[in-house]
């Protein structure tokens, strides 16, 4: 069976204690490869590459640095299809989805750092008669990026691209879930001939070689993305040691669907936000809050579309939805539709597990599953999902709807779907979110500043945000 490996200081190599973990395909439910078992050994190798890496690699000039992202920006654009069908087989969503949005986005995060960094102005504060001021943005030194499952290569290359455009070296860690298409990553660092040690991928465990970078004191930040009580945890450690966190956690995002509002864009929209990757998105709308002069109708239009997402093979160009990640995940999603049961809501469509043909008998899909009849405060509407499940629940005021959609421990993402521009920038300004979409969802433009509020985070991803966290700024004074 193929085993992956890490990348440490420009090569290739196996985990120093020589130990490793099943790496299943989520559509078969089966092993199909080895991952390094890392642990802190094999990430003090990497900070050791990256300290001997970061003299000459922070002296470049940007232009400089620029053409070495750009050339990993290029070369996965020339494996795009490979690499799609990787992130496909690895995570169990559609190859399509993999080939039409993962993959194109990590090229794009390597060429919109590349690019970005060729554009940037520095701060000037002119005291007038008396002096002025200039400000250094200098890069940490090591930093460590941490990512998830559930959009492996493209959440993994948002924060690797901006850390090294901006001067640092990098050591990364993918989800041991899905790490497939970042052990491809490291191939195409050698094939391009990327610097040695600037940028070293180790696999491994969250609780073993994701902590290990956390409690490493040479690294000054850590950029994270994951679950909220992993920040948790990785906050509690860093922040006394005083590193620089980014945390970008879960989300319970709302879309609210006014009675105004072009109804069938909104029927369109949500559906897509709220089943897009199997729902395995922390932006997913899970809460769909319609007013209730237009409910019914949202209702039956709404469950129909989704009769139409047909679960099926990754590799089938008629699927729209693929498998879940994992078995565990498959059966924490299928253990809240029971607990949705248990608090009084009705299953308007969807609910269980798909039985598959041979060879995907054993794999890990889940019917795409609407509920309604549920408070706005039961666990179902308050807790993360993170799965294809989704709830209605009516509202009449724009005040009510607002108290419901602001109700969780949440922050990240909302959606909005009306046509009364007054009312649009209102709802928007008063919402708890990071993230407001007005009558679409998951439209990015990455020079915007991305995150969370409340317990979907702390700090901001995108455009220069990502570049000044990953610098330390230094305000230079001069007096005449
Ligand atoms: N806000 C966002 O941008 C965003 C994006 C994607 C996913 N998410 C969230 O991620 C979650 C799903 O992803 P997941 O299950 O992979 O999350 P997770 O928190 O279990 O794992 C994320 C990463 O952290 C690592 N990790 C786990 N424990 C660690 C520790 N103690 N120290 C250091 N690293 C550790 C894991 O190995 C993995 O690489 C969901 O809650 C989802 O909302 C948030
Ligand atoms: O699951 C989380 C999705 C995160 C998306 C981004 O970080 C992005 O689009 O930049």
């Amino acid at each position: 069976m193929e085993k992956l490996q890490n990348y440490i200081g420009g090569k290739l190599c196996a985990p120093v204690k020589g130990e490793y973990l099943d790496n299943y395909e989520p559509a078969r439910g089966e092993v199909y490869s080895l991952i390094p078992r890392s642990g802190a050994e094999d990430v003090t190798a990497a900070v050791k590459a990256a300290e001997a890496a970061f003299p000459a690699w922070s002296a470049l000039s940007n232009a400089e640095r620029s053409k070495h992202l750009m050339a990993l920006s290029n070369r996965i654009a020339e494996r795009l299809d490979e690499l799609a069908m990787a992130e496909s087989r690895d995570n169990g969503k559609p190859f399509k989805l993999a080939q039409s949005v993962d993959i194109p986005r990590a090229r794009d995060n390597f060429a919109f750092f590349a690019t970005a960094i060729l554009h940037q102005e520095d701060e000037f504060h002119n005291m007038g008669g008396k002096g002025f001021n200039y400000t250094l943005r200098q890069p940490l030194g090591s930093v460590a990026c941490i990512s998830p499952w559930n959009l492996p290569l493209y959440l993994f290359s948002w924060k690797i691209a901006p850390a090294l455009a901006s001067g640092n070296c990098v050591i990364a860690k993918p989800s041991e879930v899905t790490p497939y298409t970042a052990y491809l990553l490291s191939q195409i660092c050698i094939e391009v001939g990327f610097p040695a040690g600037v940028l070293n991928i180790v696999h491994g465990l969250g609780a073993e070689a994701g902590q290990a970078m956390v409690e490493n004191d040479t690294i000054k930040a850590i950029s994270f993305t994951g679950g909220t009580a992993t920040g948790a945890r990785i906050a509690s450690i860093a922040a006394p040691k005083f590193k620089k966190m980014s945390l970008e956690l879960g989300g319970k995002n709302p879309n609210i669907i006014f009675d105004d509002c072009d109804f069938e864009r909104a029927v369109k929209i949500s559906t897509r936000a709220a089943f897009a990757n199997q729902g395995q998105i922390c932006l997913c709308g899970s809460r769909i809050f319609v007013q209730r002069g237009i409910y019914d109708r949202f209702k039956e239009a709404f469950v129909e579309r989704v009769k139409g997402l047909k679960v099926g093979a990754p590799e089938e160009e008629s699927s729209r939805m693929g498998a879940v990640v994992s078995e565990a995940h498959m059966e924490k999603i299928l253990s809240y539709i029971q607990l949705a049961q248990e608090e009084g809501g009705q299953i308007l469509h969807g609910g269980k597990r798909v039985e598959m043909p041979a060879p995907y008998d054993k794999g890990y899909f889940l019917e795409p599953t609407v509920i309604e009849g549920l408070s706005f405060d039961c666990r179902t509407n308050q807790e993360e999902i993170f799965g294809p499940v989704v709830t209605l629940t009516p509202f009449d005021t724009e005040e009510e709807v607002l108290m419901m959609a602001n109700s969780t421990e949440y922050g990240l993402a909302c959606t909005i779907f009306t046509q009364d521009l007054n009312r649009a920038h209102r709802v928007a300004r008063d919402i708890h979110s990071g993230i407001v979409w007005i009558n679409d969802w998951l439209v990015r433009d990455l020079r915007t500043p991305f995150g969370g509020m409340k317990n979907s985070g702390v700090g901001r991803e995108g455009g220069f945000e990502a570049l000044k966290f990953f610098t330390e700024a230094k305000n230079v004074c001069f007096n005449y």
